[in-house]
């Protein structure tokens, strides 16, 4: 059983702040890290496994630093973001390497076990080259496996992989779990953590948006104001309507035509709209989310 924290971590990169002073422990089971592209989630798998130095704070691994930690390399496995770019080597050849690198006594038979467990036995000897994108990510998983670690860091593990594939991905991320690893993978995609983890961290620009149980963060996303553009036949006939209306914060008329609403509970708001519609009279012609990226749900999380 293996926790990793980071204390007040934060890394920059000349002048752009890469990781802004996080505080977080992650134990056994499955963690997703989610975050918009750029919000440091490479970053801070790089600094849970030791590849990149602090420029501030610490990140131990059992209370021990992880950076410059030969013993914390023996507990960590990483899968990175990037492919493998070995693809002349067969993936036995490249899981191999990894085991002789960390100086295991039976390279072979660990090399054997981690292709077994990731289901790659039988194409093992062809070149990596040859190999699908899921394949390739579960030959960089058997690498990260070889020395069977207690913690395993997965950079965007289902980035570019097929839905079989990825369902077969998640089912080994749920055992490595349920085996009481201490496994975290970043995504930028709810749906997709949600599906795997028990535990939720979100990162938005560098900092630490939220925690929790995936119920808890779904909730805080859906519970945001959401903002609408509505267009209909009388815009300034349905605007006095919809103000009348509990689920809504606020309507203004945009000047190049339609109503911009901001609505507080959308799923009593979707029940009324067609309903005031109706009893007015008004045709609705185009009823447009504006912010409903990523983007927006994590601002309104980090409060900006
Ligand atoms: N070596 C580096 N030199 C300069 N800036 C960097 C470096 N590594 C990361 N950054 C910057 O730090 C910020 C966070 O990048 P990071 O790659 O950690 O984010 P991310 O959440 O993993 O995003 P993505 O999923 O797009 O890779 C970005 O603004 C990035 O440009």
């Amino acid at each position: 059983m293996s926790v990793l924290r980071l204390e007040q971590t934060s890394r920059w990169f000349g002048n752009v702040v890469a990781v802004n002073g996080i505080t977080m422990s992650v134990g056994p089971g499955i963690t997703g890290l989610l975050g918009p592209n750029g919000a440091g989630k490479t970053t801070l798998i790089a600094l849970m496994s030791g590849f990149l130095a602090p420029s501030a704070g610490a990140v131990t691994l059992d209370g021990e630093p992880v950076w410059r930690n030969t013993g914390a390399y023996r507990t960590l496995g990483l899968v990175p973001e990037r492919e493998v770019s070995f693809g002349y080597l067969t993936g036995r050849q490249f899981v191999l390497a990894n085991a002789e690198l960390h100086g295991l006594r039976d390279p072979g038979a660990a090399t054997r076990r981690a292709l077994e467990v990731v289901d790659l036995l039988e194409p093992a000897g062809r070149r990596i080259g040859t190999y699908s994108k899921g394949m390739r990510q579960r030959v960089k998983l058997a690498s990260a496996l070889v020395h069977d670690p207690a913690v395993l860091l997965l950079d965007e593990p289902f980035n570019g992989v097929d839905p079989r594939q990825r369902l077969h991905l998640m089912a080994l991320l749920r055992r490595m779990g349920a085996e009481g690893r201490t496994v975290l993978f970043s995504s930028h995609i709810l749906e997709e953590v949600e599906q795997v983890a028990r535990q939720i961290e979100v990162v938005v620009s560098g900092r630490h948006a939220a925690s929790g149980e995936f119920g808890e963060i779904r909730r805080l996303m859906t519970d945001r104001p959401v903002q609408y553009v509505i267009v209909a036949d009388d815009d300034r006939g349905l605007a006095s309507r919809l103000i009348a209306e509990p689920s809504v914060l606020a309507v203004a008329l945009r000047t190049d035509g339609g109503v911009d609403v901001s609505v507080s509970d959308f799923g009593a708001f979707a029940l009324r709209l067609p309903r005031v519609a109706r009893e007015h009279g008004t045709r609705i012609l185009e009823v447009r989310p504006t912010d409903d990226s990523l983007e927006s749900v994590f601002s309104y999380l980090v409060g900006g």
